[in-house]
């Protein structure tokens, strides 16, 4: 079994942009600049915008976070997000995820401007990457994986990838970035959710298993096949007094064993998060570059 280092292989990424951006600085080229709007106190959300700004900072890119209070109005939403697509100094806009209630999350998607979209929300470039056009964002946690399978060449062309939830910002994109003609890709794909029947048997049959259905330790070891490779996408926050945090994070997977069946696994934390946020800035940077 081999540990899949999502922390290791980000900063790999993360300081091979950061020299891209100095390299722009150098010619007096514009820096990217990533604009990230926060709605409430959600503690867990608060944490990774954090990390997204301090990504930002530690590559030389410029951010600007903007927090508006739980009971913020739609419209000031959405005005605030027509302001920075007019913006000529933002390269990158993305409103965090979930929203309040009162807020409608397609429409906030929708008033981004698509050459802005680094979170690859947008349906136009939902529709790109699903025609496998390089000029669209792709999600950031599953082109994160992606580039998990790249960097350490992970074999998946022939094999059959089972992906576990259907979310428009994981399970689906993840099912069709697997699917297409590239390299890593090629995969024969099942998309599994709620209402599939004889899950853990269409499990069983899987080369590559990626679970993102937020049910902490879903994924057992009778559900995988010897030397499978599983890709934990869950993140979820337990209560945990003996933590100075309070909480620790659980993933998707029954790691402890699961993981000795498996040929490559990613950890939780230190697998996929570490690269959605690798892929954001990627994602940023490629927004400013077509930019300017
Ligand atoms: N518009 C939008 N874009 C997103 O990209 C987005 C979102 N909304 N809503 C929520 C999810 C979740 N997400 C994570 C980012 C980093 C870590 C991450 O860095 N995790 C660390 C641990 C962090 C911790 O200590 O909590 C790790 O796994 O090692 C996790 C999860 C981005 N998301």
């Amino acid at each position: 079994m081999q540990l899949l280092n999502g922390k290791e292989t980000a900063k790999v990424l993360l300081d091979s942009l950061e020299i891209d951006v100095a390299q722009r600085a150098a010619t007096g080229k514009k820096v990217p600049h990533l604009a990230a709007i926060l709605v409430g106190n959600n503690g867990a959300s608060e944490t990774y915008v954090a990390s997204k700004v301090k990504a930002c900072n530690e590559i030389g890119f410029v951010s600007t976070l903007i927090h508006f209070e739980e009971d913020v109005t739609e419209l000031k939403l959405l005005e605030k997000i027509e302001e920075l697509n007019e913006d000529m100094d933002v390269d990158g806009v993305l409103v965090q995820l979930p929203l309040p209630e009162h807020i409608s999350e397609k429409k906030v998607i929708e008033t981004i401007d698509p050459s802005k979209d680094v979170d690859g929300f947008h349906p136009v470039n939902i529709g790109k990457m699903t025609l496998g056009e390089k000029e669209a964002y792709v999600s950031a946690t599953p082109y994160g994986i992606m580039l998990l399978l790249e960097h350490h060449k992970i074999e998946t062309k022939g094999k059959h990838a089972v992906v576990i939830g259907r979310s428009h910002i994981v399970g689906r994109p993840m099912s069709i970035l697997l699917s297409n003609n590239t390299n890593p890709g090629n995969c024969t794909v099942t998309l599994c959710h709620s209402k599939t029947t004889n899950l853990k048997e269409i499990c069983l049959q899987a080369d590559i298993i990626v679970a993102a259905i937020g049910i902490p330790e879903f994924v057992k070891a009778d559900m995988v096949k010897e030397g499978a490779v599983v890709i934990d996408v869950g993140i979820t926050r337990i209560k945990d007094a003996t933590k100075k945090s309070g909480h620790r994070l659980v993933g998707d997977v029954d790691f402890k064993n699961v993981a000795p069946k498996t040929s490559f696994i990613t950890p939780v934390p230190g697998g996929v998060g570490p690269m959605t946020i690798a892929a954001l800035m990627k994602n940023t940077f490629k927004a400013c570059d077509e930019r300017n």
